[in-house]
């Protein structure tokens, strides 16, 4: 039978060597991970930080009473205070979340106020482990609340497990502080073998891999977004490529029951004349300010993408043929009055032409390649009759 009571007690400085290690081998993972995908670091730095900070003070803990109490407490606890500051500034910028610094340092250094109070003046630890606990309290509940709501909106069960994680240690430190108010808190030493002390020891242990493996699954999940959503756009306009808007409008094609769109093909005016007068590179410069134009024009829900060269096909979801030649209108007017700045100086004046169709449901839904042919139709339509224009498939010439 196994009994709890006759185990082998745990030994409180093998935990802390061993939570040091352990935290040191979560930094040189945050650290080299940063290097697989050096401009999809999403918070890696910082977590890598917060690690290092982790491992460096629970081994000052370690050494406590062989080495000067300076390096074991000041040095230690500066330490300490670092990891749910970086640990914060992680997630914050894994989930493109803004948090005010010179309120973070100001925590930071209300935290450590205690540390410099009771070393400083020789007193007791209490105030020390009362700012701190309060201060590292604080943060990590501000990291479990960004990690909770994160996890719910993603379904992901390790970063559950590193929420929970997160507001346990917020709870602990919380604790902490209370008992220390009281004059109940021991300081973190190897040799204090007591059970509070073993319980703090092995929720730092839990901390550093649970929310450790919930960071980096974060960290992976978004990078293999941003690498999928990457492939699907084009480089120069930020548009989906022709391919991805395709893909995605066939999805919409086969939906049941039948959903109603419309599609609109735009081409910019000789073109061929802006490349030939101001270069190549301008004429970059003009596509990614059209496809902006275009962006910027339709609806969050509607399609973008570039059709080829100097094309550009836009699917507007549950839009009539009306509508859409209301937003193809507004498309020529606004590029007719609009000039791009070139970055070398000069501006280039463009026109565009639009063509346009509405989806047909009847007798049965109609393929969006068709509904794409009939506006590239219209489009043909539009360059014929002089371009700087737009034509709706069905409707007369509109200028
Ligand atoms: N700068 C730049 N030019 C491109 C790109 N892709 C296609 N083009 C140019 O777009 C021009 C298209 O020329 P054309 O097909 O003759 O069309 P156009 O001059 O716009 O004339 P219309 O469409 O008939 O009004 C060519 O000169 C291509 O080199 C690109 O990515 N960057």
């Amino acid at each position: 039978m196994l009994s709890f009571r006759s185990a082998p007690p745990l030994d409180p400085g093998t935990l802390l060597f061993s939570i040091s290690v352990l935290a040191l081998l979560m930094a040189a993972m945050a650290f080299s991970s940063m290097r697989t995908l050096p401009d999809l670091r999403f918070g890696l730095r910082e977590w890598g930080k917060a690690m290092l900070a982790a491992g460096g003070a629970f081994l000052l803990f370690f050494f406590r009473g062989h080495a000067p109490w300076f390096l074991g407490f000041v040095v230690a606890n500066l330490l300490v205070m670092l990891v749910p500051v970086y640990g914060l500034l992680a997630h914050a910028r894994l989930m493109s979340r803004q948090v005010s610094r010179r309120l973070l340092w100001g925590i930071y250094g209300f935290g450590v106020s205690g540390v410099a109070v009771s070393y400083g003046l020789g007193t007791s630890t209490a105030v020390a482990v009362v700012t701190l606990s309060s201060a590292i309290a604080l943060l990590f509940l501000a990291t479990a609340v960004l990690v909770l709501s994160h996890a719910r909106q993603h379904r992901n069960g390790a970063v559950f497990v590193a929420g929970l994680v997160m507001a346990a240690m917020a709870a602990g430190f919380l604790m902490r502080a209370v008992l220390s108010l009281f004059g109940q808190a021991e300081a973190v030493s190897p040799g204090a073998p007591s059970r509070p002390q073993i319980g703090v020891l092995l929720m730092g242990a839990l901390f550093v891999v649970g929310a450790s493996i919930g960071f980096f699954s974060m960290v992976h999940e978004r990078q293999r977004q941003e690498v999928l959503d990457r492939a699907r756009r084009d480089g120069l306009t930020g548009l989906f490529t022709r391919m991805a808007f395709m893909d995605m409008g066939r999805a919409l094609e086969q939906a049941r029951p039948p959903v109603h769109f419309a599609v609109a093909m735009i081409d910019l005016d000789h073109f061929k004349l802006v490349n030939d007068t101001h270069g190549h590179a301008a004429g970059d410069v003009v596509l990614a300010h059209v496809a902006r134009l275009i962006a910027n024009t339709v609806r969050s829900t509607d399609l973008v993408g570039r059709y080829g060269g100097e094309e550009f096909c836009v699917l507007l979801r549950d839009c009539s043929l009306g509508e859409a030649s209301v937003f193809a209108a507004r498309l020529v007017e606004a590029a007719r009055h609009q000039a791009v700045r070139l970055p070398g100086g000069g501006e280039v004046a463009f026109t565009v032409s639009v063509g346009c169709a509405a989806r047909r449901l009847l007798p049965q839904p109609e393929a969006l390649m068709q509904t794409l042919a009939r506006a590239d139709k219209a489009l043909y339509d539009a360059k014929h009759q002089g371009r700087d224009r737009w034509v709706a498939q069905a409707l007369p010439s509109k200028t």
